[in-house]
């Protein structure tokens, strides 16, 4: 089964069929790493990139400080902190369990987003009060879609932002301008917050 949906992924009918057929059956990890590893790209190939456009370059699925140095480094506009749905490693670290360190990291010098998990008004508020530039949001607003289209969509969005206010308010903050790291309490021997 996990060798079909991740060929279905690929989009290429053909490579299914094929892999259906197959007297062999690959692994399911082998397939895996097929579809989904690049091992022929390097960190050069970004400046590679930087070198040919003057749009802005945001590098998502960052988890290290030393890969947000590269990626500052090598000429990105700003970085995604992410685990890309969680959905790819089991017990791979919490996205947010990385972003103090990351930001810390990148010092102000581009912009530091983040995403993974974001539910509620106080998701928001935590991470902007871990010194995210601002959040993303996956999943949600796609079931919003699902449930009612356009407006359901808006309406996900709606009530973040009016959770966000009342987060903000109940947790004695005037506006986003006054989180900081003091707004949060974390156990301080984890991950060296
Ligand atoms: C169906 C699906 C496909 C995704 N595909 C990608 C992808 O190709 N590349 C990527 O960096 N992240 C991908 N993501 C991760 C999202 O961009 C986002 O980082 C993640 O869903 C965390 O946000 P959320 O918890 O708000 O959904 C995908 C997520 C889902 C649900």
């Amino acid at each position: 089964m996990v060798r079909t949906l991740v060929s279905m992924t690929r989009h290429h009918p053909g490579d299914f069929r094929a892999n259906l057929r197959s007297p062999e059956p690959r692994a399911a990890v082998e397939t895996f790493l097929d579809v989904f590893s690049r091992s022929s790209l390097t960190w050069d190939d970004l400046a590679f990139v930087r070198d040919r456009t003057t749009l802005p370059i945001i590098l998502k699925g960052i988890q290290r400080p030393e890969d947000a140095e590269r990626a500052v480094a090598s000429g990105a506009d700003g970085i995604v902190v992410s685990n890309h749905g969680g959905r790819q490693i089991d017990g791979a670290i919490g996205a947010l369990d990385t972003l103090p360190g990351i930001v810390r990291q990148v010092d102000g010098r581009v912009p530091v987003l983040f995403d993974s998990g974001i539910r509620t008004g106080s998701d928001i508020l935590i991470a902007l009060a871990l010194g995210a530039t601002a959040v993303l949001i996956g999943r949600p607003w796609v079931y919003g879609l699902a449930l009612a289209g356009t407006a359901g969509a808006e309406t996900v969005l709606r009530n973040l932002l009016a959770e966000l206010d009342i987060a903000l308010g109940l947790s004695g903050h005037a506006s986003l301008a006054e989180l900081g790291s003091g707004s949060v309490a974390r156990d301080q021997t984890l991950h060296g917050f």
